[in-house]
């Protein structure tokens, strides 16, 4: 699949110091984006690889599991009431071995969000280590979602609803489940987070917050979809 690129820290991603790290020759590196970085995390398998390419092309790959390899990237601009907002996704790997790899974008990124497989009750155990993981490395502010992924298979399902949105409830963090496969919630996903990060951008003293739970109940409602929040 092609992809954006690798991302490295001299590379320019956002937020990234250029004099960290390694040198690259001039031809190679690419211009630096006024993008939001978006982090998705969480065990390997749950579907990261796969949200990120429905959300970016609509796509879904089904059959073999590729595992992604340290940390990939892609751009995509979302309108928030007329305003563009550049969101440049990155794709972390979820296996054990390239923690330390992802543990030096977290301070980066603005949104993280966190996925589970409903059909993997580990993946879903595993989550209050990411929680940790998540406050002990990220920004104090960073904008966390939690989302059950592959709700299409439900067939399978070994984590209830109920539960993914208590521990959501927990954390005091929005919730959802949604699938890669259909589609389902994942725009919804992204839409609610750029919409957080703009807002919180724009946050003038006299406006009342914006309340992003609040924002997917009601898409929710409009869509006739299942918002647990
Ligand atoms: N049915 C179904 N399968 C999914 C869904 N999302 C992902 N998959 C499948 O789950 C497997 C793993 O998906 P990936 O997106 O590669 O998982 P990942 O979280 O990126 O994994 P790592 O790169 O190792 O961290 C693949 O075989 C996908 O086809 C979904 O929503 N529904």
């Amino acid at each position: 699949m092609g992809s954006e690129g690798l991302l490295w820290r001299w590379a320019g991603g956002p937020g990234a110091n250029q004099s960290e790290g390694l040198r690259a020759p001039r031809w190679a590196l690419p211009a630096v984006p006024p993008a939001t970085p978006v982090m998705l995390l969480g065990d390997s398998g749950v579907g990261k690889t796969c949200f990120l390419l429905q959300f970016k092309d609509g796509a879904f790959l089904s059959g073999t599991f590729i595992a992604t390899v340290g940390i990939d990237f892609r751009n995509k601009v979302v309108a928030v009431d007329g305003v563009k907002v550049k969101l440049q996704i990155w794709d972390t790997a979820g296996q054990e071995r390239f923690r330390s790899v992802t543990h030096a974008y977290y301070r980066d990124a603005q949104a993280l969000l966190l996925l589970y497989d409903i059909t993997s009750k580990m993946s879903f155990d595993n989550i209050r280590a990411w929680l940790t993981e998540i406050h002990e490395y990220a920004q104090k502010d960073v904008v966390i979602m939690l989302l059950g992924n592959k709700a299409d298979v439900s067939s399978e399902r070994m984590v209830r609803t109920e539960d993914g949105a208590s521990l959501a409830r927990e954390y005091g963090v929005p919730f959802m489940e949604t699938s890669a496969k259909t589609g389902m919630n994942v725009e919804l996903a992204f839409l609610a987070i750029a919409r957080e990060l703009k807002q919180r951008a724009m946050q003038l003293p006299d406006v009342p917050r914006f309340q992003i739970h609040d924002y997917i109940e009601a898409q929710q409602k409009r869509s006739g979809c299942c918002a647990f929040v």
